[in-house]
């Protein structure tokens, strides 16, 4: 494969929103499903989200637990996985807490829009890797970050990257916990936003792996499959 194994890991609602109207961080999951999330993450080698996300919630990304970090290192890895934000015009702050918490390398990966000014102050915090001409083109980043070395890739939201790297092809399994709450609100983010289809026959087709039961919700981890519908090597 050209690209890494790719999965996406998120925590939604009953009614399958992933934050309330306000679009800032909400516990969803429960102290299982954090536990389970720090292993997803310790066994990944990157960790990724867009820069809607970081703008939101200004998420760290770390490993929280001190033993999986130590089994990291303990494996010749840093202590954290590659930290990813897709930032198509370099809007990171400079000060968000995925530069300053945690070891580890960082990777912002802009495209060939974003002001030459924003890309070096970046450069001092992370590398910068180029991809498109107006959105970071998604595929082109994969097949980067796999000669870089990730075979394995976590992508951790938001609406909008979770929906791009589905419909790109991208993406070879999810997994989602749904708790036993309700947010409701359209202007609420749902773990899929972005474009979306017209019809049925466009979507995208998911075989379910595996169903457990985890604090008062579930989580249910789905291959996705794309047939004919676009490459899935990136
Ligand atoms: N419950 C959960 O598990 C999680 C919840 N969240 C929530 O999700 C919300 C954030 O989601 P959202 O606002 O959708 O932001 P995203 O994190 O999905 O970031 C989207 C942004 O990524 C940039 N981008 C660059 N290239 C692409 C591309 N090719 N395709 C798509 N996006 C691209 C765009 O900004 P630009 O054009 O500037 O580059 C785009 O607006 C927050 O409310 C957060 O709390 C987030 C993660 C997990
Ligand atoms: N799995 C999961 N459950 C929830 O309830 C959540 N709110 C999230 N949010 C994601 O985790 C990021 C924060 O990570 P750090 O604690 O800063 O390491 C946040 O940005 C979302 O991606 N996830």
């Amino acid at each position: 494969m050209e690209r890494p194994y790719t999965f996406i890991n998120s925590a939604m609602s009953a009614d399958g929103k992933i934050s309330t109207k306000k679009r800032k961080q909400v516990k969803i999951s429960g102290r299982m499903d954090f536990e389970r999330v720090d292993e997803l993450r310790a066994t990944s080698d990157a960790v990724m989200v867009g820069i809607g996300t970081v703008l939101a919630d200004d998420p760290s990304l770390t490993v929280k637990s001190e033993e999986r970090r130590k089994r990291r290192v303990a494996q010749g890895k840093d202590e954290n996985p590659v930290r990813i934000v897709v930032d198509s015009k370099a809007r990171t702050p400079l000060n968000a807490d995925i530069f300053n918490k945690g070891v580890g390398k960082r990777i912002v990966v802009v495209s060939k829009a974003a002001p030459e000014d924003k890309v070096k102050a970046l450069m001092e915090k992370a590398e910068v890797l180029v991809a498109g001409d107006g959105e970071v083109d998604l595929a082109e980043m994969c097949r980067e970050l796999k000669r870089r070395g990730i075979e394995r890739l976590m992508v951790e939201g938001g609406a909008t990257l979770n929906w791009a790297m589905v419909r790109a092809g991208l993406v070879d399994e999810i997994s989602v916990f749904i708790g036993n709450l309700i947010i409701g609100g359209k202007e609420a983010p749902t773990f899929m936003d972005g474009e979306g289809i017209s019809d049925r026959d466009e979507a995208i087709k998911l075989e379910l792996m595996k169903f457990e039961r985890m604090d008062e919700g579930i989580v249910l981890t789905w291959r996705v499959i794309y047939n004919n519908l676009m490459p899935t090597s990136g």
